[in-house]
């Protein structure tokens, strides 16, 4: 298997139960829910993506013709000595395109826990540490288990309570990043508080400007 990778960069994890952790993210190009050209946006089965995902062409990415050329891109980005805390997330795109159990396998020898950000749409690799689902409201849902689940909210036709039955140990709003943050935000802070299932998951990594 080989892999198309937009970029890998080290940088804190800004959103979820991991948030302020420091980790390598690992993008790998392409969506199944948006081929992420402007162009297409409007008509995208997911069309409020705040990531450029295309082409192989940024900091750190390319084309790794295996999982151990991939693991060993990903251990490069790690700026420290030893295994102590390697943390890698992998998201995109649609992490679960292109992450098999192989490269999952290449990053545990390295010493990685490995993270990874999902659609929901597709069944992910065996060894995974942490899974966090974000669902895609007109996407088919076809994990329903998992460590956290993070809806973005509000989503048209995304009522929150219609995920809770389903076998994550967390469930997150993160407020939709547009010109409506604010107010999107407040909605989410809101729905939180009436319903405490639920817990507030801020993008705090564009609060501070990093990666
Ligand atoms: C860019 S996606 C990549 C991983 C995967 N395709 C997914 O959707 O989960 C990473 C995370 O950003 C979230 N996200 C994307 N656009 C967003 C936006 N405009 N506001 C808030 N979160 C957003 C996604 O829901 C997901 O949790
Ligand atoms: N700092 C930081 N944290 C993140 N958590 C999830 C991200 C993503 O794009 O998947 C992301 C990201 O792009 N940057
Ligand atoms: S599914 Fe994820 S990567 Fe794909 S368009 Fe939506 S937010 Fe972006
Ligand atoms: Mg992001």
């Amino acid at each position: 298997m080989s892999y198309k990778v937009k970029e890998i960069f080290y940088t804190l994890q800004g959103e979820g139960s991991h948030a302020g952790r420091p980790a390598v993210f690992c993008r790998f190009a392409s969506c199944n829910l948006w081929t992420g050209r402007e162009k297409d946006r409007a008509r995208a089965i997911c069309s409020f993506c705040d990531t450029d995902f295309v082409g192989t062409d940024g900091p750190g990415g390319g084309k790794f013709a295996s999982a151990e050329d991939l693991a060993r891109a990903v251990e490069d980005a790690w700026p420290h000595d030893g295994h102590d805390q390697r943390m890698v997330v992998c998201t995109g795109g649609e992490p679960l395109l292109q992450l098999d159990a192989d490269a999952v396998s290449a990053l545990h020898e390295r010493g990685f826990y490995v993270a990874v950000e999902t659609n929901g749409t597709q069944i992910p690799p065996q060894g995974l540490d942490w899974l966090c689902v974000s669902p895609k409201i007109g996407a088919e849902l076809i994990v329903t288990s998992g460590d956290e689940l993070k809806l973005v909210y509000p989503q048209a036709g995304g009522d929150p309570a219609q995920f809770e039955h389903l076998e994550f140990e967390h469930f997150r709003l993160q407020p939709m990043d547009s010109p409506d943050r604010q107010q999107n935000t407040a909605a989410a802070v809101e729905y939180c508080l009436k319903h405490p299932r639920w817990q507030l998951s801020l993008q705090t990594h564009k609060y501070l400007g990093i990666p």
